[in-house]
């Protein structure tokens, strides 16, 4: 490809783990940041070699010096390539809420690596841009569908050299069908929580009998997701590796679990590492499920966002 001087990148926020699938899926969701890079001379740099715009809800609490991830990630690739990176100027627009378990991380990990494949003249693959991605986040659930589009679940693929230490993990990744009568709804509170301090909350080790009960779940949730089935979802949205560990950190989880539920959703799990909530609904019912989630939370004395969202199909998208 001919080298570009700007690119703009748009990558959509995800919903991870979907209850049984702690750490190997996800679904995107129509909801976006937007990044745009753009070459620079190096004379009106800042000293710290990149200069970053943030706009949009909580823009005052992005990085914008070297620490900022986007911009890590954008090291990362030209790193990857032995290769010096350019000066560039950095636009961020947020439209992903920031540690909210929607994947704002995923948004700049994924959003950093495109931007600099394309403005280096595209030498990796779609495929060698995730493996960096998921190597960066260290977990594949949602930087896979906010690279690719649509709901993902992935594992790690066979060791084909298991004497030898490698130093990148191949990936299978499976596209998994959503009937699109199952509609995703997402509560968002007015509190973070970063996804470091939820992963440290969960043991390191789980009984067989959890093993079990999750690789059932999950393995019902996929059928669920691909058909509608109500009553395969509403048992399928049940976790015992991450979420009885987690709720505890997100204040009024049972209150509005209980009211997605009696308004009729097939479930309710937490989104990504949280504090997000997410119902699963039939179309039908979701205007109801939405009004019932916020209710239920502000009776808890927080003040909810909430919205009725689509299975985004297209995943991280570039212009120049
Ligand atoms: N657009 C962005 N640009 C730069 N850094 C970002 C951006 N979005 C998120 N981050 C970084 O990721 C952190 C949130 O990551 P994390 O705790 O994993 O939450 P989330 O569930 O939203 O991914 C933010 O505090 C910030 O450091
Ligand atoms: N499987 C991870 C997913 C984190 O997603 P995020 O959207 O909260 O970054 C986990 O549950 O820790």
């Amino acid at each position: 490809m001919a080298a570009v001087d700007s690119v703009s990148v748009i990558v959509p926020a995800t919903t991870a783990n979907l209850g049984p699938g702690f750490d190997c899926i996800g679904a995107a969701l129509t909801l976006y940041n937007e990044f745009k890079f753009t070459h620079v001379d190096e004379s009106p740099l800042s000293s710290s070699g990149v200069i970053i715009n943030v706009t949009g809800a909580e823009a005052e609490r992005v990085q914008t010096d070297e620490s900022n991830l986007l911009y890590q990630a954008f090291v990362k690739l030209y790193q990857h390539l032995g290769q010096t990176p350019p000066p560039v100027e950095i636009e961020i627009k947020l439209g992903v809420p920031l540690a909210r378990g929607l994947g704002s991380s995923a948004t700049a990990i994924v959003g950093g690596l495109v931007g600099a494949n394309v403005l280096a003249g595209e030498p990796l693959s779609q495929s060698q841009v995730m493996e960096l991605a998921i190597a960066m986040e260290g977990h594949p659930d949602n930087v896979v569908p906010a690279l690719l589009g649509g709901c993902r679940l992935a594992a790690t693929g066979v060791e084909v050299e298991p004497q030898r230490r490698r130093e990148r993990q191949e990936w299978e990744i499976c596209e998994v069908p959503w009937c699109e009568n199952i509609v995703p709804v997402v509560a968002i509170p007015d509190f973070e929580l970063s996804t470091k301090e939820a992963r440290q909350v969960l043991p390191s080790q789980v009984s067989r009998a959890d093993a079990i009960f999750n690789t059932a779940h999950l393995g019902l949730l996929l059928r669920g997701l691909e058909t509608g089935n109500g009553n395969w979802l509403r048992a399928a949205l049940q976790d015992r590796l991450h979420e009885p560990y987690r709720k505890t950190l997100i204040k009024g989880y049972d209150v509005v679990h209980a009211a997605a539920v009696g308004a009729g959703a097939y479930g309710m799990v937490i989104s990504g590492a949280g504090p997000t909530l997410l119902a699963l609904t039939d179309t039908k019912q979701s205007e109801a499920v939405m009004a019932a989630m916020s209710a239920a939370w502000r009776s808890q004395g927080i003040s909810p966002v909430v919205r009725s969202l689509g299975i985004d199909t297209q995943g991280a998208r570039s212009f120049y």
